[in-house]
Protein backbone atom coordinates (compact mmCIF):
# COMPACT_ATOMS: atom_id res chain seq x y z
CA UNK A 1 0.00 0.00 0.00
CA UNK A 2 1.13 3.44 -0.92
CA UNK A 3 2.14 5.96 1.87
CA UNK A 4 1.67 8.99 -0.08
CA UNK A 5 -1.59 9.74 -1.60
CA UNK A 6 0.77 11.52 -4.78
CA UNK A 7 4.05 11.06 -6.15
CA UNK A 8 5.41 13.21 -8.33
CA UNK A 9 9.47 11.82 -10.13
CA UNK A 10 11.43 14.17 -12.06
CA UNK A 11 8.14 15.68 -13.83
CA UNK A 12 8.95 18.67 -16.18
CA UNK A 13 6.10 20.61 -18.28
CA UNK A 14 7.39 22.61 -21.00
CA UNK A 15 4.64 24.28 -23.13
CA UNK A 16 5.61 24.91 -26.67
CA UNK A 17 9.62 24.66 -27.01
CA UNK A 18 10.65 27.72 -24.40
CA UNK A 19 8.26 28.05 -21.58
CA UNK A 20 9.84 25.35 -18.92
CA UNK A 21 7.27 25.61 -16.07
CA UNK A 22 8.12 22.74 -14.76
CA UNK A 23 11.96 21.82 -14.46
CA UNK A 24 12.16 18.28 -12.56
CA UNK A 25 9.86 18.46 -9.42
CA UNK A 26 10.20 15.55 -7.05
CA UNK A 27 8.34 15.37 -3.99
CA UNK A 28 5.85 13.14 -2.21
CA UNK A 29 2.66 14.35 -0.47
CA UNK A 30 2.16 11.90 2.52
CA UNK A 31 -1.74 10.36 2.72
CA UNK A 32 -3.92 12.71 5.43
CA UNK A 33 -1.37 15.30 5.05
CA UNK A 34 -2.25 19.13 4.02
CA UNK A 35 0.29 20.73 1.63
CA UNK A 36 0.33 24.22 0.40
CA UNK A 37 2.36 24.74 -2.70
CA UNK A 38 3.70 28.68 -2.78
CA UNK A 39 5.71 30.63 -5.43
CA UNK A 40 5.91 33.66 -7.09
CA UNK A 41 3.44 33.96 -9.75
CA UNK A 42 4.35 32.21 -12.52
CA UNK A 43 6.77 29.70 -10.52
CA UNK A 44 4.46 26.95 -11.97
CA UNK A 45 2.34 26.14 -9.16
CA UNK A 46 -0.75 25.81 -11.34
CA UNK A 47 0.56 23.64 -13.72
CA UNK A 48 2.26 21.47 -10.06
CA UNK A 49 -1.47 21.08 -9.34
CA UNK A 50 -2.72 20.45 -12.80
CA UNK A 51 0.00 17.53 -13.27
CA UNK A 52 -0.47 16.05 -9.88
CA UNK A 53 -4.06 15.89 -10.45
CA UNK A 54 -4.15 14.02 -13.79
CA UNK A 55 -5.52 17.47 -15.61
CA UNK A 56 -2.27 17.90 -17.69
CA UNK A 57 0.52 15.55 -18.86
CA UNK A 58 3.94 16.13 -17.68
CA UNK A 59 6.28 16.22 -20.78
CA UNK A 60 8.57 14.00 -18.51
CA UNK A 61 8.51 12.18 -15.21
CA UNK A 62 6.07 10.14 -13.69
CA UNK A 63 2.89 11.20 -11.59
CA UNK A 64 1.47 8.36 -9.09
CA UNK A 65 -2.26 8.79 -7.42
CA UNK A 66 -1.70 6.16 -4.36
CA UNK A 67 -0.16 2.92 -6.61
CA UNK A 68 -1.68 4.13 -9.65
CA UNK A 69 0.41 5.66 -12.74
CA UNK A 70 -0.75 8.35 -14.31
CA UNK A 71 1.16 8.49 -17.58
CA UNK A 72 0.33 4.38 -18.16
CA UNK A 73 -3.20 5.53 -18.57
CA UNK A 74 -5.22 7.11 -21.12
CA UNK A 75 -7.73 9.86 -21.53
CA UNK A 76 -10.72 7.55 -20.37
CA UNK A 77 -9.02 6.05 -17.51
CA UNK A 78 -8.01 9.50 -16.22
CA UNK A 79 -11.43 10.87 -15.91
CA UNK A 80 -12.34 7.69 -13.93
CA UNK A 81 -9.40 7.94 -11.89
CA UNK A 82 -10.36 12.34 -11.00
CA UNK A 83 -13.77 11.51 -10.74
CA UNK A 84 -12.95 8.46 -8.35
CA UNK A 85 -10.10 9.25 -6.90
CA UNK A 86 -9.87 13.18 -6.55
CA UNK A 87 -11.82 16.60 -5.66
CA UNK A 88 -11.49 19.81 -7.40
CA UNK A 89 -11.92 23.32 -5.81
CA UNK A 90 -11.30 26.03 -7.58
CA UNK A 91 -10.97 30.26 -7.24
CA UNK A 92 -14.29 30.81 -9.21
CA UNK A 93 -16.53 28.36 -7.47
CA UNK A 94 -17.62 27.14 -10.34
CA UNK A 95 -20.91 26.27 -9.06
CA UNK A 96 -24.39 26.08 -11.53
CA UNK A 97 -26.54 29.26 -10.81
CA UNK A 98 -29.98 27.35 -11.99
CA UNK A 99 -29.43 24.57 -9.62
CA UNK A 100 -30.25 24.41 -5.79
CA UNK A 101 -27.55 23.81 -3.30
CA UNK A 102 -28.29 20.11 -3.06
CA UNK A 103 -28.65 19.20 -7.21
CA UNK A 104 -25.12 21.15 -7.26
CA UNK A 105 -23.25 18.99 -5.21
CA UNK A 106 -25.46 15.87 -6.74
CA UNK A 107 -23.20 17.11 -9.47
CA UNK A 108 -20.60 14.34 -9.49
CA UNK A 109 -22.60 11.49 -9.40
CA UNK A 110 -25.53 12.87 -12.25
CA UNK A 111 -22.07 13.10 -14.36
CA UNK A 112 -20.99 9.45 -13.19
CA UNK A 113 -24.03 8.13 -13.85
CA UNK A 114 -24.29 6.79 -10.59
CA UNK A 115 -26.92 6.28 -7.91
CA UNK A 116 -26.91 9.44 -5.36
CA UNK A 117 -26.61 8.97 -1.79
CA UNK A 118 -28.78 11.54 -0.47
CA UNK A 119 -28.13 10.52 3.00
CA UNK A 120 -24.70 10.95 2.52
CA UNK A 121 -24.89 14.35 0.27
CA UNK A 122 -26.97 15.34 3.58
CA UNK A 123 -24.68 14.99 5.51
CA UNK A 124 -21.62 16.69 3.42
CA UNK A 125 -23.83 19.74 3.77
CA UNK A 126 -24.21 19.44 7.05
CA UNK A 127 -20.43 19.50 7.75
CA UNK A 128 -19.50 22.30 5.77
CA UNK A 129 -22.50 24.06 7.69
CA UNK A 130 -25.15 24.44 4.80
CA UNK A 131 -27.49 21.49 5.80
CA UNK A 132 -30.28 24.81 5.95
CA UNK A 133 -29.39 25.69 2.89
CA UNK A 134 -30.13 22.89 0.41
CA UNK A 135 -32.89 24.55 -1.34
CA UNK A 136 -31.20 27.96 -1.98
CA UNK A 137 -29.81 28.29 -5.01
CA UNK A 138 -26.11 30.10 -5.64
CA UNK A 139 -27.04 33.46 -5.89
CA UNK A 140 -28.92 33.80 -2.31
CA UNK A 141 -25.34 32.44 -0.84
CA UNK A 142 -22.38 34.67 0.29
CA UNK A 143 -18.85 34.06 -1.66
CA UNK A 144 -17.56 31.47 1.22
CA UNK A 145 -21.04 29.86 1.43
CA UNK A 146 -20.67 29.43 -2.73
CA UNK A 147 -17.41 27.98 -1.75
CA UNK A 148 -18.09 25.82 1.02
CA UNK A 149 -21.12 24.27 -1.24
CA UNK A 150 -18.15 23.84 -4.10
CA UNK A 151 -16.18 21.97 -1.32
CA UNK A 152 -19.18 19.83 -0.40
CA UNK A 153 -19.10 18.92 -4.37
CA UNK A 154 -15.68 18.22 -3.95
CA UNK A 155 -16.21 15.80 -1.07
CA UNK A 156 -19.11 13.62 -1.70
CA UNK A 157 -17.27 11.33 -3.92
CA UNK A 158 -15.27 10.49 -0.75
CA UNK A 159 -11.76 11.50 -2.82
CA UNK A 160 -8.25 10.28 -1.29
CA UNK A 161 -7.41 13.70 -2.34
CA UNK A 162 -8.62 17.33 -2.82
CA UNK A 163 -7.04 19.53 -4.78
CA UNK A 164 -7.53 23.37 -4.45
CA UNK A 165 -6.05 26.32 -6.40
CA UNK A 166 -6.27 29.32 -4.78
CA UNK A 167 -9.71 28.75 -3.25
CA UNK A 168 -10.02 31.81 -1.03
CA UNK A 169 -8.42 33.93 -3.91
CA UNK A 170 -11.92 35.59 -4.20
CA UNK A 171 -13.13 35.82 -0.58
CA UNK A 172 -12.37 38.05 2.11
CA UNK A 173 -10.11 37.27 5.24
CA UNK A 174 -13.14 36.79 7.60
CA UNK A 175 -14.76 34.24 4.81
CA UNK A 176 -11.30 32.87 3.81
CA UNK A 177 -10.97 31.65 7.52
CA UNK A 178 -14.10 29.91 7.69
CA UNK A 179 -12.94 28.21 4.31
CA UNK A 180 -9.90 27.44 5.44
CA UNK A 181 -11.07 25.65 8.39
CA UNK A 182 -13.40 23.77 7.11
CA UNK A 183 -10.14 22.23 4.92
CA UNK A 184 -8.23 21.68 7.81
CA UNK A 185 -10.70 19.45 9.27
CA UNK A 186 -11.26 17.65 6.22
CA UNK A 187 -7.87 16.09 6.69
CA UNK A 188 -8.15 16.28 10.67
CA UNK A 189 -11.42 14.46 11.04
CA UNK A 190 -11.62 12.73 7.84
CA UNK A 191 -7.29 11.77 6.82
CA UNK A 192 -8.25 12.60 3.16
CA UNK A 193 -5.38 14.55 1.72
CA UNK A 194 -5.50 18.22 0.40
CA UNK A 195 -3.29 20.04 -1.72
CA UNK A 196 -3.65 23.86 -1.97
CA UNK A 197 -2.29 26.06 -4.67
CA UNK A 198 -2.14 30.35 -2.64
CA UNK A 199 -0.54 32.87 -3.09
CA UNK A 200 -1.58 33.90 0.91
CA UNK A 201 1.36 32.97 3.59
CA UNK A 202 -2.02 33.29 5.83
CA UNK A 203 -3.95 30.28 4.39
CA UNK A 204 -0.56 28.52 3.61
CA UNK A 205 -0.25 28.29 7.50
CA UNK A 206 -3.27 26.68 7.94
CA UNK A 207 -1.20 23.40 6.11
CA UNK A 208 1.15 21.18 7.67
CA UNK A 209 4.19 21.73 5.08
CA UNK A 210 4.33 24.60 3.06
CA UNK A 211 6.50 23.52 -0.45
CA UNK A 212 8.04 26.98 -2.33
CA UNK A 213 7.89 26.81 -6.23
CA UNK A 214 10.13 28.86 -8.25
CA UNK A 215 11.19 29.02 -11.76
CA UNK A 216 9.90 25.60 -12.46
CA UNK A 217 11.67 23.87 -9.89
CA UNK A 218 10.87 23.43 -5.56
CA UNK A 219 13.41 25.24 -3.81
CA UNK A 220 12.28 25.43 0.01
CA UNK A 221 9.90 23.72 1.94
CA UNK A 222 8.33 24.02 5.91
CA UNK A 223 6.79 22.57 8.17
CA UNK A 224 4.19 23.27 10.85
CA UNK A 225 5.15 27.41 10.04
CA UNK A 226 3.14 30.51 10.82
CA UNK A 227 2.06 33.21 8.56
CA UNK A 228 5.10 35.60 9.24
CA UNK A 229 8.06 32.65 8.93
CA UNK A 230 5.94 31.59 5.69
CA UNK A 231 6.19 35.22 4.28
CA UNK A 232 9.67 35.30 5.22
CA UNK A 233 10.05 32.31 3.36
CA UNK A 234 8.38 33.92 0.06
CA UNK A 235 10.20 37.32 0.14
CA UNK A 236 13.64 35.54 0.25
CA UNK A 237 12.34 33.81 -3.01
CA UNK A 238 11.79 37.27 -4.51
CA UNK A 239 15.17 38.50 -3.91
CA UNK A 240 17.33 39.08 -6.89
CA UNK A 241 20.12 36.36 -6.66
CA UNK A 242 23.77 37.86 -6.11
CA UNK A 243 25.98 38.92 -8.74
CA UNK A 244 29.38 37.85 -8.50
CA UNK A 245 31.68 40.70 -9.01
N1 LIG B 1 -1.23 26.50 -21.42
C1 LIG B 1 -0.08 27.18 -21.37
N2 LIG B 1 0.58 27.49 -22.50
C2 LIG B 1 1.76 28.15 -22.47
N3 LIG B 1 2.36 28.56 -21.34
C3 LIG B 1 1.75 28.28 -20.18
C4 LIG B 1 0.50 27.59 -20.13
N4 LIG B 1 0.13 27.45 -18.84
C5 LIG B 1 1.09 28.04 -18.10
N5 LIG B 1 2.06 28.53 -18.90
C6 LIG B 1 3.30 29.22 -18.48
O1 LIG B 1 3.96 28.36 -17.58
C7 LIG B 1 4.56 29.11 -16.52
C8 LIG B 1 3.99 28.64 -15.18
O2 LIG B 1 2.60 28.96 -15.15
P1 LIG B 1 1.65 28.62 -13.91
O3 LIG B 1 0.29 29.09 -14.25
O4 LIG B 1 1.84 27.19 -13.53
O5 LIG B 1 2.31 29.53 -12.77
P2 LIG B 1 1.69 30.00 -11.38
O6 LIG B 1 2.80 29.95 -10.40
O7 LIG B 1 0.47 29.21 -11.08
O8 LIG B 1 1.30 31.49 -11.72
P3 LIG B 1 0.21 32.48 -11.03
O9 LIG B 1 0.60 32.59 -9.60
O10 LIG B 1 0.41 33.78 -11.76
O11 LIG B 1 -1.13 31.86 -11.25
C9 LIG B 1 4.26 30.57 -16.81
O12 LIG B 1 5.37 31.11 -17.51
C10 LIG B 1 3.04 30.50 -17.72
O13 LIG B 1 2.98 31.60 -18.59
Amino acid sequence: MATHAVRLNAVTKTYGRKVHALRGVTVDLPQGGFTAVMGPSGSGKSTFLHCAAGLDTPTSGTVHIGDVELSRMNETQLTELRRDKAGFVFQAFNLIPSLTVTDNVLLPFRLAGTRPDHAWVAEVLGRVGLGDRAGHRPSQLSGGQQQRVAIARALVTRPEVVFADEPTGALDTQTAAEVLTLLRQVVNSTGQTVVMVTHDPLAASYADRVLFLAQGMLVDEVYGAGPNAIAQRMTALGRPRAVPC
